[in-house]
């Protein structure tokens, strides 16, 4: 499946944000977006899944606008950068809620089982997070948005999940951003880099250093 967001206009209080932006995301790829702070990654995101609506926008799924919210399809999934889970709850709870098998997370982390029945509250703040993009990333959608997945994950953590994801495009189209610019330049397949309000593709890395994205 072929999804693509088009000429995205978005201010806030008048301020433009984004100007004519493009982007495309496939089944079996992963798009990697990248930008400094404040570039507008995050509001495409959510411009995409539906809850934060521009000036303008249009999304074209195989080519057919969509014309409702796209959370509103159950086909989509995204992983904000604020935490999703309710504190109090279990941490199997949530496996109920996206159906999403329980033991096969427990084997994959292993080092989580012994937890399962703390509350989501009770798990520092990277365990929650690999409970969440874990749960996100295997929901039963056709495209994942993920809001900087790794920014509180150790090395061997992003590395696990970096297999997951390449696990899962096979099955999904997957969009993600974040700042550890090595592992998104990795995994992708595809490169937008967020800059002057417009999102352009990136062919390399020397190239992202002559846009000044990277220090030379
Ligand atoms: N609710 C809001 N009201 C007003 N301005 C906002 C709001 N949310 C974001 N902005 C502004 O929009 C711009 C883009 O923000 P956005 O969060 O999309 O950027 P980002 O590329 O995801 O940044 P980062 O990498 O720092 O997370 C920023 O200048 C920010 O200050």
């Amino acid at each position: 499946m072929i999804f693509e967001i088009d000429n995205v206009e978005l201010y806030y209080d008048e301020k433009p944000i984004l100007k004519s932006v493009y982007l495309k995301a496939e089944t079996g790829k992963i798009t990697g977006l990248l930008g400094r702070n404040g570039s507008g990654k995050s509001s495409l995101l959510k411009i995409f899944f539906g809850t934060l609506k521009p000036k303008y926008k249009l999304i074209r799924v195989d080519g057919q606008p969509l014309l409702k919210s796209f959370y509103k399809t159950g086909t989509i999934a995204m992983l904000p950068q604020f935490p999703l889970l309710p504190p109090t709850i279990k941490m199997q709870k949530p496996f109920e809620l996206y159906e999403v098998d329980f033991g096969e997370f427990c084997e994959l982390f292993s080092e989580m089982k012994s937890k399962n029945n703390q509350r989501i509250r009770e798990l520092s703040g990277g365990e929650q997070r690999i409970i969440e993009i874990y749960l996100v990333l295997k929901r039963n959608v056709n495209i994942v948005l993920l809001d900087e997945p790794f920014a509180q994950l150790s090395p061997l953590m992003i590395e696990k999940f970096s297999t997951i994801i390449q696990k899962e495009k096979e099955q999904k189209a997957i969009i993600i951003t974040d700042h550890r610019y090595e592992a998104i330049l990795d995994i992708s397949d595809d490169i937008y880099l967020f800059q002057n309000k417009q999102s352009r593709i990136v062919n390399s890395r020397l190239e992202l250093t002559n846009l000044g994205y990277l220090p030379s």
